[in-house]
């Protein structure tokens, strides 16, 4: 699997991300508030640069089993994950007005604006790597955090957050774009051992690009 082959050229930026001071200071229920709350504002903004990428991802598709996948996608954001995203903030007293009004952090810029010029510059499988870390890290952060001894759920305030990235909808989500990246890269003829297709080095690093943008992410929710 594409994904497995790169999360293991950069391990140290990939555990740098999924175990993230962040991430376990919130599945210990130990995260201040107003941390949550700017990871909370910035995070809508995320999303909605998210769902320009996938819908770059559809212009970029040349099978009509990606136009779907990634058209699905972009609805699947706009229609479903934000309006979610909306009432979530809501019961954290973010109003969509103060969301919409969210000045953009510079971590923020810089990560979705990089996946965005992976896919201008590049084919599909360059945006699906950017977009990688994105789309998969998640699904393991819930997985893993589920899973850890030091996680609290009762009294959580963060419960929430935890139980949908842990949940069978959300993991099952990242099991299709995984797929969809192990069909694309078949396509450009990166097959079997992946690693030693011409493009794997450029594949490698913009996945350790965004792996580490997703760190930085962490970072300014740390930082509010
Ligand atoms: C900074 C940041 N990175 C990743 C995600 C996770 N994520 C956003 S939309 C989506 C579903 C479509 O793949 C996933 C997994 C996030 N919310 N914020």
């Amino acid at each position: 699997m594409l994904f497995e082959a790169l999360k293991a050229e950069c391990p140290q930026e990939w555990e740098g991300y999924v175990t993230h001071p962040f991430v376990r200071q919130l599945a210990a229920g130990r995260l201040p508030e107003s941390c949550f709350r700017h990871y909370l504002k910035q995070d809508y903004v995320f999303l909605l640069h998210y769902a320009r990428a996938y819908a770059l991802a559809v212009v970029k598709s040349d099978a009509v089993e990606d136009l779907k996948q990634s058209a699905a996608l972009v609805d699947l954001l706009l229609n479903t994950e934000v309006p979610l995203h909306l009432k979530f903030s809501a019961r954290w007293g973010l109003s969509e007005s103060e969301l919409a009004a969210t000045p953009e952090a510079d971590a923020n810029r810089l990560y979705t604006r990089y996946v965005l010029d992976r896919g201008m510059s590049g084919d599909l499988l360059d945006l699906l790597v950017a977009l990688a870390p994105c789309a998969l890290g998640y699904a393991e952060i819930g997985r893993r955090l589920m899973a850890d001894p030091d996680t609290r759920l009762e009294g959580n305030p963060y419960r929430e957050w935890l139980e949908l990235y842990a949940g069978t909808e959300f993991q099952e989500g990242a099991a299709v774009a995984a797929t969809q990246l192990d069909r694309v890269a078949a396509r450009r003829g990166i097959e079997g051992e992946v690693t030693r297709s011409g493009r794997w080095p450029d594949l490698v690093a913009t996945f350790r690009t965004a792996t580490r943008l997703e760190i930085g992410f962490w970072e300014m929710g740390l930082n509010p």
